[in-house]
């Protein structure tokens, strides 16, 4: 799925910093370079939706790049940014064939207005939501995965997103033009499944008057998804192995076998190896199956992932209700759902919020709304007693103190995202996701 990617340019690496930061929380990809000729070599490398530059820099500069991309790369819109804001400057630089103009210093939202003119957001809607350290690193490795043809199978407790990462990973694979075909193999009687799977032709059972294709065929060239692959009967998986050896199907009651090019993805919330061991699952199939594992952890093994996936379950479902505002989650319903914990993972969490949206009233979704699969009852606000009692009690406190360490580095660096992430010995990503967070939770952080 195309996501827009922006390359910045700009020598003052503090400023560089904390553009880039705008436009990541903004949901922009960003690559940032210091000169106009690193970025022409960036610019000959990969494709970007959008450039922002500064005007002068040592070197050739802004306007030297707004000349070279108009030689190159026309369509390419640029943003230019210059401290001095000179009528002059912003008629040559427009002339020259650059979008806009901003005069330094300017706010986030004045450049992201000014981006969002010539940019959609990257596309939220079916991708993962992800901040945590843990799923991050989930979803880059599921990207590399994609590439290749490899089976992979998902694994997971119940309702942690392992349908998603499956669409993911065909949206990222050569096959993404392709179809995606799911199914899910609880949820078919066992007696129809093997016809489902691999089609049928007219009369092959009583009921069969016209011949079907199985999903098999209907995700020709593209990727099946087996859900749930351990309810399978052992006699259908001995089938199902014969199949995916083969790469060639036969439908029931005929004759021909149609040639297959799918790739094959399974889940699974059930120990598929145990199941193996104790000859309830088959083994070869488990390993043919099991090219590439990937695991989901619990939700709440990865707790910087609940409030963006909360904040994006409340805008899907007020989208999905036509109402032009989203309620934001007020801090004490933040807190409610980070102290919750998520024995029905994220499919739970969808559950809450789309009771706190009935429930809530005004702006904000309150404590009050949060109501989580083992209440029946609307909670008063959290008392002091009950904040000790919480299982992040600690979490919090350690996590307050990080703020606090993270905001007097920045003081200490004035500002300089580079230095801090050297000084607290995290990376610069790790420390605009911790930025992020902070953000989110309503902490200011100085430019
Ligand atoms: N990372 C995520 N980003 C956005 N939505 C998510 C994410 N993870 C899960 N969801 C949403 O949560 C719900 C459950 O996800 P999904 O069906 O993928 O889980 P699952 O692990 O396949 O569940 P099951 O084990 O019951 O088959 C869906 O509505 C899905 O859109």
């Amino acid at each position: 799925m195309a996501e827009a990617k922006i390359l910045l340019v700009e020598d003052d690496a503090a400023l560089r910093e904390a553009l880039v930061d705008t436009l990541l929380l903004a949901q922009y990809e960003c690559v940032d370079v210091e000169s106009a000729e690193a970025a022409i070599l960036a610019l000959k490398g990969q494709d970007f939706d959008m450039v922002i530059s500064d005007v002068q820099m040592e070197g050739i500069g802004g306007l030297g790049l707004v000349n070279y991309l108009q030689q190159h790369n026309a369509q390419t819109p640029i943003l230019l940014m210059t401290a001095f804001a000179t009528i002059d400057n912003a008629v040559s630089a427009i002339k020259l064939g650059a979008v806009d103009y901003l005069a330094k210093p300017f706010a986030p939202e004045v450049l992201l207005n000014q981006v969002s003119r010539y940019l959609k957001p990257k596309l939220i809607e079916d991708q993962p939501v992800v901040a945590d350290e843990r799923s991050l690193a989930l979803l880059a490795l599921a990207q590399k995965v994609a590439q290749s043809d490899a089976s992979v199978m998902i694994m997971g407790p119940s309702g942690s997103g392992k349908e998603v990462l499956a669409r993911y990973i065909h949206q990222h694979s050569q096959r993404a033009g392709e179809p995606f075909v799911a199914i899910n193999c609880a949820a078919i009687p066992e007696n129809m499944l093997e016809a489902t799977l691999f089609g049928y032709e007219k009369g092959a059972f009583t009921g069969a008057y016209q011949a079907c294709p199985g999903k098999f065929e209907q995700a020709q060239g593209g990727t099946l998804l087996l859900d749930e692959i351990s309810e399978m009967d052992l006699g259908l998986q001995a089938k199902l192995l014969r199949v995916l050896q083969e790469r060639e199907v036969e439908r029931l009651g005929g004759r021909k076998t149609i040639k297959l090019d799918v790739r094959v993805l399974a889940t699974s919330n059930r120990d598929l190896k145990a199941m193996a061991t104790k000859g309830d699952f088959r083994e070869d199939l488990y390993y043919r199956i099991n090219v590439f594992p990937l695991t989901w952890p619990a939700l709440h093994q990865r707790p910087a992932d609940i409030l963006p996936l909360a904040r994006h379950l409340v805008l899907r479902h007020t989208k999905a209700a036509g109402l032009a505002v989203a309620p934001s989650l007020d801090e004490q319903a933040s807190r409610r759902l980070l102290g919750h914990r998520w024995p029905g993972n994220v499919r739970e969490l969808d559950n809450v919020v789309q009771r706190a949206l009935i429930l809530q009233t005004g702006e904000f979704i309150t404590a009050k709304d949060i109501v989580t699969d083992t209440q029946d009852v609307i909670l008063e606000p959290i008392g002091e007693s009950e904040k000790a009692n919480e299982p992040e009690g600690l979490g919090d406190e350690l996590k307050a103190q990080e703020h606090v360490i993270i905001l007097e580095t920045l003081n200490q660096c004035n500002g300089s995202r580079k230095q801090v992430a050297e000084k607290l010995g995290i990376s610069a990503r790790t420390l605009r996701y911790k930025m992020a967070r902070m953000r989110d939770m309503g902490i200011q952080i100085p430019a």
